[in-house]
């Protein structure tokens, strides 16, 4: 019952709609008992030989006007009850949605894609059916069962309803004992699932790779041990299921011999009459649905008492990055200063940055190189408010980048990563995403300045051309153009490249870096990247090893030291000059 409780708020705020349902549902069963004692009657009268037109018309009557009201009761809770079910997974999707959107990166790195979607699908379904076929069936097995019990102890014979219901305990016992038992084999279960649709949703993203290495067939097998885990685990749970239902049909069967012995008794004693035994006979066969509601109610009690635990653990989880209300709401504006002494991953003690510091003037360009895992992204990262447990301070204008609200904040940076995520809508939706009021103008200056505009104009639909998933390829260095137009439309005052221009090529680089530099006069840029000519023209560049600075300067100053920028610009050239050669971009 604990899930009924845990779902009592809603209960409680739909209030109105489930005594609505339930009203509906007493009606049913109220009506419901009519038939058998008219059938009862009709049999005494047969029996007796008293049957006349007249009684067989009211009889008649009366049963069809039983059965339109059952019909009109039924309509009444059945739209209410799975109109409420409906509206609580609604409310639940919507909240962890809400939640997924609120959530810092250390949630989604704890957290896997598939196990995310299985709670907010498989999980919410079965908390759903709590709120509709747990409440009828909760109220089935006590309003229908209890009202055709009553009939049958008032209309017929106490007694004979005593002894009939004598092995229904048993339920009872089975259902404490083995519902405990579901609870944990189906947390397993759903655990189970999320790996599954974990694994197949990693799968399918990372086909391309799996294809490329040739590792289709390890990735099958990999696939099937999944699939084999989780249908034992259900196993385990249909297992369970089974040593209940059986034990519904042994009451029922149980509760018929007792009738007949005892009731057959009762006729030839002529304590009840033969109708009366009729009537009896198909009470008891009306409480074989509450029977098996209740084996139901408690199956479905502990799927949804694990499912709803599953998803509050994730609507529980606060996010570690904190927004301040109260913080400051003016676009960030002025110089950046980042002086970082220490900065690790959670749940990973080894140091991610350490004594990193540096000052971007306002309008000014930082390029930051280094070797692959130096701390580059980690530096974005923090920008970015993704992370916020550090030590050391980064200001924005004088102002701690922590105060400001993130909805201020935020904005105001436009972050392209190396491999940006497109939509599956057309181009221009995609560029103007972060403004969608944007006019047509504006996304075609941020296409110019992206380099972008010839290649959209190749596109079969130019600008309407369906992209993402869903839509046509781009090529790589299409996709960091857009995404990169898509910052640019924002006229953000940080402009974040990381790596953003690695899968374009030299030419198409120093277009976008010319443009860049004219276009965004006064607003600061930071460009990390592994091919040095991206950052040459920066006003500092900073060298990044083991999370620290290495090296800091001008492309000039670095160049005159004998450093790692200077042997790898060499190196870089020297490649240029080969691919050059051979005629290669
Ligand atoms: N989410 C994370 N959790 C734990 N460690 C991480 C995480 N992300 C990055 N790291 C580690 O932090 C270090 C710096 O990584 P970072 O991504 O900043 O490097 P990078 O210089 O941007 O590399 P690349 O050039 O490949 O993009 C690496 O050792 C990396 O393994």
């Amino acid at each position: 019952m604990s899930i009924f409780k845990k779902l009592g708020w809603y209960f409680k705020a739909e209030w109105k709609t489930y005594l609505f349902g339930l009203l509906g549902l007493l009606i049913t069963a109220l009506l419901a008992v009519i038939p058998p004692r008219m059938i009862g009657i009709l049999v005494d009268l047969i029996h007796g030989h008293q049957l006349t037109v007249k009684s067989l018309v009211v009889d008649l009557l009366i049963l069809l006007a039983a059965a339109l009201g059952q019909y009109g009761a039924r309509y009444m809770w059945r739209t209410a009850i799975w109109g409420a079910a409906a509206k609580l997974e609604k409310t639940l999707r919507q909240r962890l949605f809400g939640h997924y959107m609120t959530m810092d990166q250390t949630f989604y790195q704890k957290y896997r894609t598939g196990d995310l979607m299985a709670r907010a699908t498989n999980d919410l379904q079965a908390v759903q059916r709590v709120a509709g076929g747990g409440i009828l069936q909760f109220a089935d097995s006590i309003i229908t069962g209890g009202t055709t019990l009553i009939a049958m102890m008032t209309l017929v014979n106490w007694r004979l309803t005593l002894i009939a219901v004598l092995p229904f305990p048993l339920l009872a016992v089975m259902a404490y004992y083995l519902g405990q038992k579901i609870n944990i084999a189906f947390r397993d279960s759903q655990a189970a699932f999320s790996r599954l649709n974990n694994k197949a949703q990693e799968s399918i993203s990372g086909v391309k790779v799996i294809k490329s290495l040739g590792q289709e067939q390890e990735d099958i097998d990999d696939f099937n041990q999944q699939v084999d885990q989780t249908i034992n685990v259900n196993r385990r749970v249909n297992r369970l299921d089974a040593l209940f239902d059986p034990i519904t049909t042994v009451i029922i069967a149980l509760a018929y011999v007792a009738t007949i012995v005892m009731g057959g008794s009762l006729v030839v004693s002529h304590v009840i009459t033969i109708g009366n035994l009729v009537s009896f006979i198909t009470y008891l066969s009306m409480m074989i649905w509450p029977i098996f509601a209740v084996g139901m109610l408690f199956n479905t009690m502990e799927r949804g008492n694990a499912s709803y635990d599953r998803v509050m653990n994730l609507i529980n989880e606060k996010s570690q990055v904190v927004d301040q209300t109260e913080g400051v709401g003016h676009r960030p504006e002025g110089d950046l200063d980042f002086n970082v002494v220490n900065f690790h991953y959670p749940d990973d003690p080894q140091v991610a940055l350490k004594n990193v510091s540096f000052t971007i003037p306002a309008g000014k360009t930082l390029g930051i190189v280094g070797r692959v895992g130096a701390g580059k992204t980690t530096i974005m990262r923090l920008l970015l408010r993704q992370f916020e447990r550090y030590q050391g301070w980064i200001k924005y204008g004088d102002t701690n980048i922590l105060d400001y609200q993130l909805d201020s904040y935020l904005p105001a940076i436009g972050y392209v990563p190396q491999d940006s995520f497109l939509f599956s809508e057309s181009v221009r939706e995609n560029i103007a995403f972060a403004k969608p009021e944007a006019t047509n103008k504006e996304v075609e200056q941020a296409v110019e300045d992206a380099d972008l505009a010839s290649q959209i104009d190749q596109l079969e639909n130019g600008y309407d051309t369906l992209v993402g998933e869903e839509g046509v390829s781009l090529s790589g260095g299409q996709r960091q153009r857009v995404a990169i137009a898509r910052a640019l439309l924002i006229q953000p005052e940080l402009l974040i490249l990381d790596d953003a221009l690695s899968a374009v090529d030299a030419e198409t680089e120093s277009k976008i870096l010319t443009n860049l530099h004219r276009e965004r006069v006064g607003k600061t840029t930071i460009i990390a990247a592994h091919r040095l000519s991206s950052v040459m023209r920066a006003d500092e560049i900073i060298v990044m090893d083991h999370g620290m600075v290495a090296e800091r300067g001008t492309h000039d100053q670095l160049m005159a030291h004998d450093g790692w920028y200077r042997q790898m610009f060499e190196r870089q050239e020297l490649e240029m000059r080969v691919r050059g050669a051979n005629g290669e971009k």
